[in-house]
């Protein structure tokens, strides 16, 4: 299949000849939004964009053809993931290309902020000169705090360690030993803003992190410190920040990150405060920056319209796996299980138990999610794929349980879904011999062994000479070949249960001459695809 993405938002010019070596056709349009947009984009598979577009649900839903949105960038805030997922597309970021950069310009806010830089070049341009308005202060010896330790806090900590800075930290995802190897002590946010002379942000904003410094907790704050923010608008309050200062708060902030961006009018006291400094979004502004994150992206995304690798996808976890060797074979089972287990299920069944046993308990996350796509790619109109499935699950209110237990038994692996609604055939469990030889191997605690694929009948029977005969006769007559079959008993003269795979598939009428042979009770059909 060949694919064709749209690039927006000026990526840098290495993505198009990263796509175009990968045989994509690309086509770059910086001016496009509206309905122009939304007419544009329904040939495409593939969407890059930096944080100038919004990838809302409205773009979502006149995609027709997309496959994967790429943020050339770290934050998505400008892409509906949840929209994207519930439309099985995959969303992928480059975390990492841009981190130096955007460390750079926050150390360049520090010092700005500090010595006052833009504010006193401001100043001579005009043809001022005022030495004693611009005195500054030192670095060196000065607490740092940082507000999330990941890669552009750490990053900033390793280069204001050089300029002697002490380092604290709040961050409660962080571990103790990173922050050890970095010389960082972790702090309470509370202990954090009490303590720092500087304090940048490195986070994403978040219900947690938004207004993380207002008026509401300006008494905490060391007296005279500087903020910056170099992360995402919003997490220090914008209409807060102007009393923090004249109210002797805070001695100045450096921003580069906006709520709204360009900022709106209601932001431009703000931008004009002479103690706050801003830059307009340039964090990741660097040709290095945008070079490494678009060729990033181009790889990242080519791989994954070629079902190469998924590296880099925020909402694709399943289907990263698709790739890997060892969990194959067992997403195909689960989603062959889910196939078979919900053709097995009463009408409006929702109640469904998945136990995952052995080896492939380890992936029982990903399992789970490829028997919802066999489960669900029965009855959804949309194409149900492992990204969205879990969406389509809840929409529909079907409710899983899921155990699991690493000890193999009888088998290596094993999966078995239980029908919690009443169902004439609660529990069915597969297994796969090899590769790719998968097979049912119980049923209702009946022992059968059974390809999973094709037309299979299963009826119970009285266990009673002539039965099987009987079937293969009534088969026999109607023209249908028996493909194999498996017979499986509680005890000599009691219940049986047989599945009979057949070469053909059967209409209502022909299994209903099963059904009226004596002895034979609860007939039922599974048509599952043949690889
Ligand atoms: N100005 C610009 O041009 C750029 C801005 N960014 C933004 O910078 C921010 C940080 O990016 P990275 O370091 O790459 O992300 P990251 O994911 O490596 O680090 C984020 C850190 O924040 C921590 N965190 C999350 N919630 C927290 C909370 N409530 N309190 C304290 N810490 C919390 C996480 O544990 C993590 O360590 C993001 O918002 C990103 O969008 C990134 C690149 C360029
Ligand atoms: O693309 C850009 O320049 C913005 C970078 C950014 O904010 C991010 O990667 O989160």
């Amino acid at each position: 299949m060949s694919f064709n993405v749209l690039l927006l938002d000026n990526v840098n010019e290495n993505c198009e000849e990263v796509f175009e070596e990968c045989g994509i056709t690309v086509h770059r349009n910086h001016n496009l939004s509206g309905q122009e947009l939304y007419d544009e984009i329904k040939s495409y598979h593939g969407l890059v964009v930096r944080s100038a577009t919004t990838v809302d649900a409205d773009l979502l839903q006149a995609a027709d053809n997309l496959k994967v949105v790429g943020r050339a960038g770290v934050g998505v805030d400008n892409i509906d993931i949840e929209e994207a997922t519930a439309r099985g597309i995959l969303v992928m970021n480059t975390p990492d290309g841009n981190t130096i950069s955007t460390a750079e310009h926050t150390c360049g806010m520090i010092l700005a902020l500090a010595r006052n830089i833009p504010q006193s070049v401001n100043k001579v341009k005009n043809r001022g000169w005022d030495r004693k308005k611009y005195m500054g202060t030192e670095v060196q010896t000065k607490t740092l705090g940082i507000v999330g330790l990941g890669k552009i806090g750490s990053e900033v900590t390793k280069r204001m360690q050089q300029f002697g800075m002490e380092v604290k930290a709040y961050d409660p995802y962080a571990s103790v030993e990173k922050a050890e190897r970095l010389g960082v002590e972790l702090t309470e946010l509370d202990e954090l803003l009490s303590t720092a002379d500087f304090l940048t942000v490195h986070t994403p904003l978040t219900e947690k992190t938004k207004g993380l410094i207002s008026m509401d907790n300006a008494d905490k704050l060391k007296k005279g410190m500087f903020l910056v923010n170099c992360a995402r608008g919003g997490i220090f309050k914008e209409d807060d920040l102007i009393p923090l200062i004249e109210e002797g708060y805070i001695a100045g902030v450096a921003v580069d990150s906006y709520s709204s961006e360009p900022p709106t009018d209601e932001l431009y006291d703000l931008l004009d405060h002479p103690q706050i400094i801003t830059t307009p979004h340039l964090g990741a502004s660097t040709e290095e920056a945008q070079e490494k994150v678009a060729v990033q992206i181009a790889r990242q995304m080519s791989d994954a319209l070629e079902q190469k690798s998924f590296k880099g996808s925020l909402n694709g976890k399943s289907i990263s796996l698709t790739t890997n060797k060892e969990v194959q074979p067992y997403l195909k089972l689960a989603e062959k299980l889910g196939s078979m287990a919900i053709q097995l299920a009463p009408e409006h069944a929702n109640e469904f138990s998945f136990r995952y046993t052995g080896t492939c308990a380890k992936f029982a996350d990903v399992l789970t999610d490829s028997i919802l796509k066999g489960i669900l790619s029965q009855h959804v109109s949309e194409a149900v794929n492992l990204i969205n499935a879990r969406h389509f699950a809840d929409e529909r209110g079907i409710n899983i349980r899921e155990t699991t237990a690493s000890k193999a038994q009888t088998f290596n692996d094993l999966i078995t879904i239980t029908l919690d609604d009443g169902a004439e055939y609660q529990e069915v469990s597969a297994t796969v011999f090899g590769d790719n030889d998968y097979r049912i191997v119980e049923i209702d605690g009946f022992g059968i062994e059974l390809q999973l694929e094709g037309d299979i009948i299963m009826y119970q029977n009285v266990d009673k000479p002539g039965m099987l005969a009987g079937v293969s006769g009534a088969l026999a007559n109607q023209d249908i070949n028996i493909a194999s079959l498996s017979l499986g008993r509680t005890k000599k003269g009691e219940n049986a249960i047989t599945a009979v795979s057949v070469d053909k598939e059967l209409t209502d009428q022909e299994l209903k001459t099963i059904l009226d042979l004596d002895g034979v009770r609860a007939l039922q059909y599974v048509s599952l695809p043949v690889d």
